[in-house]
C-alpha cells in the first residue's frame, strides 16, 4: 500500500480560515450558544475546522427565514429562476478546483473522484435550469361535458433536505436544484462530517442570485430534535433524505406524525453480474468504477459480484491485479486513487464484515486487514468465494472490498441478485442483448446498468425499490415532481 503525505493542493485551501469566514446562508444566525462541531481530516484524524452547532431554536429561525423568502421566490418567473440556476452551474464549474479540494479535504475522497463529483453536482443545476421552464399542467373536458378539468402544479412549500457525507456536493445539489426550480425554499442539513462544502456552495448560490433565505444551511450534532422541530412546523411540507435505511425509517415515522411528503434515497446492496459471454476487459473496467468510485463509499457501489463459472478465475485474477495496483493515500494527494474512509468506525465496520466473510470460508486475494498508522484507511481488498450467508452479502460494505461469488445459470444469477431486502442499483455484463434485457427485467432494482459501471445521471430517475427508498431524484419531470403539489380545478364557464 502506498501512503503518500499531503499534497500541496490542500495547502492552497486553509480550512481553518475558511471556517472562520464561514458564510451562514439564509436570514437566520446561530443562536449564540457558541457550541461548535469539529470537522476532521479523515487522512490524518486531525481537526481542521469548526462549524456552528445549531439548536432547536436555530431550527425555528431557519424555518422562519425560509418562510419569509417563500412568497418572493414562488412569484419569481420560471425563466428568472432558470437563469439563476444556470448561473449556479456556471459558478460551480468555474470554481471546480476549489470545491474539489474542499470535498477531498473533509471527506477524504481522491481528488479525481472529487472533481467528478463537482461536475456531477453542477450538472443538477444545469439540468434543473432547463426543467424549471417546463413545468406544465393539464387541461381537458370532463367526461360528462359539464366542466373542464384543469390540473395545475405549484411549489409544495418549505423543504427540509438532509444529506450524507459521501457526496457532500452532489447529494445537496440533487435536492436543492429541483426544489428551487419548482419554486420552493429549503433548509439543508448536511452531514456533520462534511459541512464545509455545504457552506461553500451556499455562498456560491447567493453570488449566483439566489435571494437570502431561499437556501438555509443548518449544521447540528443533534439531528433528531432539530429535524423533529422543523417537521413539526406546519409550514414545512417536504422532507427529502439521502442516507441509511435505518435513519430513513425514523425520519419517515417523524414525517408521518405531520403527514409530510417524503422522498427517501436509502441503502443499497447492488449485485454486479458477469456472464460467461461478457467482454472481460469491459466488465473489469466497469467493476472498477462500480466498486471503487468514491472508494466504495456509495449506495450504488457493487456490493456483491457474481461471476459465471467459465469466467470466474480469470476475472478474479485480473481484478486482484487491478485492485492491488491502486495507490492509497490522502485524498488531496494528486496521485491518490483510493482515499481514507470517513471515520475510524467505518473502518472497523468494513473490517468486521471482511473477517466475518473469511471466517465463513472466503479467500483473501489482496488486502483484508487494517493498516498501521494515522488516518482512516482500508486497503483495496478482493475476497473470493463469498458465501450467501456472509454478513457482507446482506449489508452495505461501504468500502473498497470486492466480494466475489460464482454462479452457473441465468436463473441462479437473478435469484441471487434478488436475495436482498434492498433494490437500488444492479449491474449486468453480457454480449447477449436479449439476455441483458431479460435479466434487467428480472432484477428488483430501481436502476440497472447494462454493460456499464455507472448508472447515475442527473437526466435519469435515481432511486430504489424495496428498502432502498421512496421517490426518484433527477430525470425528466420525475425529480422536480417531488417538489410540486398537484391542484385540480373543476372549471365551468
Ligand atoms: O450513497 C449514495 C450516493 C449516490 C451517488 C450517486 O448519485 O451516484
Amino acid at each position: 500500500m502506498n501512503m503518500s503525505p499531503h499534497a500541496s493542493g490542500a495547502a492552497a485551501l486553509d480550512p481553518a480560515a475558511f471556517a472562520r469566514g464561514l458564510h451562514i446562508a439564509g436570514a437566520w444566525k446561530p443562536s449564540g450558544s457558541g457550541a461548535s462541531i469539529d470537522v476532521v481530516d479523515p487522512s490524518t484524524g486531525a481537526k481542521i475546522a469548526t462549524v456552528p452547532d445549531a439548536t432547536v431554536e436555530d431550527a425555528a429561525s431557519a424555518v422562519e427565514a425560509a418562510a419569509a423568502a417563500a412568497p418572493g421566490w414562488r412569484a419569481t418567473a420560471p425563466r428568472k429562476r432558470s437563469e439563476i440556476l444556470r448561473r449556479c452551474f456556471e459558478l460551480m464549474t468555474e470554481r471546480a478546483e476549489m470545491l474539489a479540494t474542499l470535498i477531498s479535504l473533509e471527506n477524504g475522497k481522491a481528488l479525481s473522484d472529487a472533481r467528478g463529483e463537482v461536475a456531477y453536482a453542477a450538472e443538477f443545476f444545469r439540468w434543473n435550469a432547463e426543467e424549471a421552464v417546463r413545468i406544465t399542467g393539464e387541461f381537458g373536458l370532463a367526461p360528462g361535458g359539464a366542466n373542464r378539468i384543469v390540473v395545475d402544479y405549484q411549489p409544495i412549500g418549505i423543504c427540509v433536505l438532509i444529506t450524507p457525507w459521501n457526496f457532500p456536493a452532489a447529494m445537496a445539489t440533487r435536492k436543492i436544484a429541483p426544489a428551487l426550480a419548482a419554486g420552493c425554499t429549503v433548509i439543508l442539513k448536511p452531514a456533520t462530517e462534511t459541512p464545509l462544502t455545504a457552506y461553500a456552495l451556499a455562498a456560491l448560490y447567493e453570488e449566483a442570485g439566489v435571494p437570502p433565505g431561499v437556501v438555509n444551511v443548518l449544521t447540528t450534532s443533534a439531528p433528531g430534535p432539530v429535524t423533529a422541530a422543523m417537521l413539526a412546523d406546519p409550514r414545512v411540507r417536504k422532507l427529502s433524505f439521502t442516507g441509511s435505511t435505518g435513519v430513513g425509517r425514523t425520519l419517515l415515522a417523524e414525517a408521518a406524525k405531520h403527514v409530510i411528503s417524503s422522498s427517501m434515497e436509502l441503502g443499497g446492496n447492488a449485485p454486479f453480474v458477469v456472464f460467461d459471454d461478457a467482454d472481460l476487459d469491459a466488465a473489469l473496467d466497469g467493476v472498477m468504477i462500480a466498486k471503487m468510485r468514491n472508494a466504495g463509499e456509495a449506495c450504488t457501489a457493487a456490493n456483491r459480484i457474481y461471476v459465471q463459472s467459465g469466467l470466474y478465475d480469470a476475472f478474479a485474477e485480473r481484478l486482484t491485479q487491478r485492485m492491488s495496483a491502486l495507490r492509497v493515500g490522502p485524498g488531496t494527494d494528486a496521485a491518490t486513487e483510493c482515499g481514507p474512509m470517513i471515520t475510524r468506525k467505518a473502518v472497523d465496520k468494513i473490517d468486521r464484515l471482511v473477517q466475518d466473510a473469511v471466517s465463513r470460508g472466503s479467500r483473501v486475494l489482496c488486502g483484508g486487514s487494517v493498516p498501521q498508522g494515522s488516518g482512516f484507511f482500508y486497503p483495496p481488498t478482493v475476497l473470493a468465494d463469498v458465501p450467501p450467508e456472509a454478513e457482507m452479502a446482506h449489508e452495505e460494505i461501504f468500502g473498497p472490498v470486492a466480494a466475489l461469488s460464482r454462479f452457473d445459470t441465468e436463473a441462479e444469477a437473478i435469484a441471487r441478485a434478488n436475495d436482498t431486502e434492498y433494490g437500488l442499483a444492479a449491474y449486468v455484463y453480457t454480449r447477449d442483448l436479449a439476455r441483458g434485457m431479460r435479466v434487467a427485467a428480472g432484477i428488483d432494482a430501481g436502476m440497472i446498468a447494462l454493460n456499464r459501471g455507472l448508472v447515475s445521471d442527473p437526466a435519469a430517475p435515481f432511486g430504489g425499490m424495496k428498502q432502498s427508498g421512496l421517490g426518484r431524484e433527477g430525470g425528466q419531470h420525475h425529480g422536480i415532481a417531488e417538489f410540486l403539489e398537484m391542484k385540480y380545478i373543476a372549471a365551468s364557464f
